[in-house]
């Protein structure tokens, strides 16, 4: 049955001149903004064009995407203008070492955006899902193509509870949240990425001397719950998340050792006290 709380009216399109009027500026991280209708990957797209040189600074948002690439090879669909998707090309300047932290940033600036404008409580759950509750709101997704990094979002705006991918995901409508505008939360979201990524790469990729580790484990929900975390090609671990090491690495205290993961989907087996 569709739910009157909501129409189209709900869903109106992005602005590409807004958005390059609001964040574009001389001496910014932002070059240009690009709003397509329709495209499979806006990741995949991004990547293609940093193979082929594009500049640091690229945004591209689609509107709808038909093969939106998520984590560990899952897909990321959305009926088209309920959400935000979108991707953006980084060349960061920071040892390699240092690199894992980006995806951690692009989350505790995602969240802490989203958080001020739309008035929820919004943690990270390792590496950097958007949670409210335990329930899914965004998903981030850092790619590597050459010397470049793509990282594209994924944030469910204006879906209805029937147009959820999974039953454990939510919205920001359905969380009733104070702003469902994808406008400003997209310009609040790549305003406070840029402001922690120029932070992060003054500071050497350095996640201790920025302020960045201590910003993310003051948002995440996982750091100090007991977890099971599905590990590619290996048996689950299950444990006390305990930290997150110089590398953005998530430190699980197991059964028998400290386990430091770069990878894994983490399932909190128990809610948080
Ligand atoms: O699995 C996840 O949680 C990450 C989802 C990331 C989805 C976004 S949508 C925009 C960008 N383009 C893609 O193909 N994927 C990311």
């Amino acid at each position: 049955m569709p739910d009157s709380r909501y129409s189209d009216l709900d869903r109106p399109p992005l602005s590409e001149a807004a958005l390059n009027r609001a964040l574009v500026r001389p001496g910014g991280l932002w070059t240009g903004v690009t709003v397509v209708e329709s495209t499979g990957s806006t990741n995949a797209d991004l990547a293609r064009a940093a193979q082929e040189g594009a500049a640091e600074g690229a945004v591209l948002v689609a509107e709808a995407q038909e093969a939106g690439r998520g984590r560990l090879g899952r897909v990321w669909n959305a009926p088209p203008r309920s959400g935000l998707t979108f991707s953006i090309l980084l060349r960061p300047e920071v040892p390699v070492a240092s690199q894992g932290w980006l995806p951690l940033l692009y989350g505790v600036a995602a969240a802490s955006a989203v958080r001020r404008l739309a008035e929820v409580d919004v943690r990270l759950k390792w590496p950097n899902d958007l949670l409210i509750g335990e329930r899914k709101l965004a998903g981030v997704l850092a790619e590597r193509a050459d010397d470049a990094v793509v990282v594209g979002m994924g944030l469910n705006v204006s879906l209805r509870a029937t147009e959820l991918p999974v039953a454990t995901a939510t919205s920001l409508a359905i969380e009733e949240a104070a702003c469902l505008d994808r406008d400003p939360l997209l310009r609040a979201v790549l305003r406070e990425v840029e402001v922690h990524y120029r932070e992060w790469t003054a500071a050497g990729g350095d996640a201790e001397a920025c302020g960045l580790r201590a910003a993310y484990l003051a948002a995440s929900a996982t750091v100090g719950r007991q977890v099971r975390v599905e590990l590619p090609g290996r048996p689950a671990l299950i444990g006390r998340a305990s930290g997150i090491d110089r590398s953005g690495c998530l430190e699980v205290e197991g059964p028998d050792r400290l386990h430091t993961l770069s990878a894994g989907d983490v399932v909190h087996v128990r809610p948080a006290e």
